[in-house]
């Protein structure tokens, strides 16, 4: 616990997307909870969507700011969940012109810190304000060490070859961009804000400018690639852990009725829940291939994907009669529902997802099977730690000419892990729940935390 004098006051300003506020809100009650103040800058819509799990209103303050209209940009867009993934260069412009207004807010209440991610300029106005700046990064530490590193050359010719090619010293010869998928990272070389900076540019200043880099990430998972990034940019690199709140006793949320009675009608850890995060908009085919899978599979089911491109809701992109055909073993839902919570129920034995960090962290932790079907490039890559490193998962087959899963290789895959004999499912399963014995326990999390707080009170000295 802090005492009043060794209280510290930290701002935070995260990218405008579900994906980095959430685990910058985790990171704020945990340090509320050990007394520190902290004071949340976020668009006006974000400020609803989560102040539910703001656990600690007495020390954690949300402050708004205005998101202004950038032209290409839906009117009212304030975060990336509000919009396709392909415009998010634009809403970085939206982000860029709110830089007045952060440094005015930061000038009044004049922290000790500022935690940033996305905001490059950040440092910029610290210094003049004179306060200290961590770029905390809650993507992994492998995704930032293949792409966002000085020894990665980047100009706006990139090839796709070149990309595969890891950056000099890289750590690992396992979790590497293969064949098709060093594609996904072109987006580096991409324009990503205000005066056509490109992303890689963006963040590689984001970090130099730093004064500590964090991560949120653990030594035992990725101790090498964080060794990597504090030797390319010849900083601290501090690592909070996983941060998932475990045992707030303090905040008790419920599963909704709704699912927890449906659940409660299935056999200990026979469903298998689905969630690709807060990005993805499939195409509506490839949506429906999905659903076919989990019809196919046989198994009991629930799936919590956004609606697909060029469709308004769930509702119209459902394939015909798919409702009436899993009647009684199958949900679709309409929308967000509690992940976390749908991960605690007994009778969920199985989770699909994307492999987005945040996902990535709540599968590990869980004591569910997992089958990843990985789309960005950084979750291709969490994909690989996890199926290649850890060996703790399966990865759904993709075809080789379109990319896309059939619902035949996403039923496989489940049943690959869930039948009950199958070699693959024992394997995983054991190899999962000795990871989490080692590298996963409430003491380990917690120990980060206080390490990462230790870390930052000499900082402030
Ligand atoms: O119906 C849902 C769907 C998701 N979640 C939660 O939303 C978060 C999703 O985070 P994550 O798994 O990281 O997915 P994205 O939102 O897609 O994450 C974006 O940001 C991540 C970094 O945090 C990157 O790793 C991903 O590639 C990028 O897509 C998780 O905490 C989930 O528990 C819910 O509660 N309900």
């Amino acid at each position: 616990m802090a005492t009043r004098s060794n209280q510290l006051h930290i701002a935070m300003f995260p990218w405008f997307a579900t994906g980095h506020m959430t685990p910058f809100l985790h990171l704020s009650n945990e340090l509320a909870k050990r007394d520190h103040k902290i004071t949340f800058l976020l668009p006006h819509k974000a400020h609803f969507q989560l102040r539910h799990l703001n656990h600690h209103p007495s020390l954690i303050t949300f402050h708004t700011i205005t998101v202004p209209h950038v032209e290409g940009l839906p009117l009212g867009t304030e975060t990336a969940s509000d919009i396709p993934i392909f415009l998010n260069h634009l809403l970085a412009i939206a982000m860029d012109k709110t830089r007045d207004q952060v440094q005015q807010t930061l000038t009044i209440i004049k922290p000790d810190f500022v935690f940033y991610d996305n905001a490059y300029w950040m440092p910029e106005i610290a210094r003049e304000i004179g306060i200290k700046t961590v770029c905390y990064n809650v993507v992994s530490a492998s995704s930032l060490a293949i792409a966002l590193v000085p020894a990665r050359k980047v100009n706006d010719s990139i090839t796709e070859e070149e990309l595969r090619v890891p950056p000099e010293g890289y750590p690992s010869s396992k979790v590497v961009l293969s064949g098709n998928e060093a594609k996904a990272l072109s987006f580096i070389s991409l324009p990503f804000g205000e005066g056509n900076i490109t992303f890689y540019d963006r963040i590689v200043m984001a970090m130099k400018g730093s004064d500590a880099i964090g991560i949120r990430t653990t030594r035992e998972l990725e101790g090498n690639f964080c060794d990597y990034i504090a030797s390319q940019y010849e900083k601290q690199v501090l690592l909070t852990g996983p941060v998932l709140s475990l045992d707030d006793s303090a905040f008790e949320e419920k599963l909704e009725p709704y699912w927890a009675d449906w659940l409660d009608g299935f056999e200990r850890a026979s469903v298998v829940f689905c969630a690709f995060g807060s990005q993805i908009n499939l195409e509506k085919a490839q949506f429906q291939e999905i659903l076919l899978g989990f019809e196919l599979s046989g198994l009991p089911f629930i799936v919590a994907l956004k609606a697909p491109i060029g469709c308004e809701t769930v509702e119209e992109a459902l394939p015909q009669g798919f409702e009436e055909r899993v009647k009684g073993r199958g949900k679709v839902s309409r929308g967000w529902v509690q992940q976390p919570l749908m991960l605690k129920h007994s009778s969920v034995g199985c989770f699909v997802n994307h492999c987005g960090f945040g996902s990535m962290w709540e599968s590990l932790m869980s004591d569910k099977q997992i089958v990843l079907v990985p789309h960005l490039a950084d979750q291709v890559l969490n994909t690989k730690l996890l199926v290649g490193e850890l060996e703790v998962a399966v990865e759904v087959e993709r075809g080789e000419t379109d990319g896309w899963i059939s619902k035949e290789s996403l039923s496989k895959a489940i049943r690959l892990v869930m039948d009950e004999g199958s070699e693959v499912g024992v394997r995983v399963k054991i190899n999962h729940a000795k990871w989490k014995e080692n590298g996963g326990t409430s003491v380990l999390i917690n120990a980060y935390i206080d390490k990462f707080l230790q870390n930052l009170q000499h900082f402030s000295n």
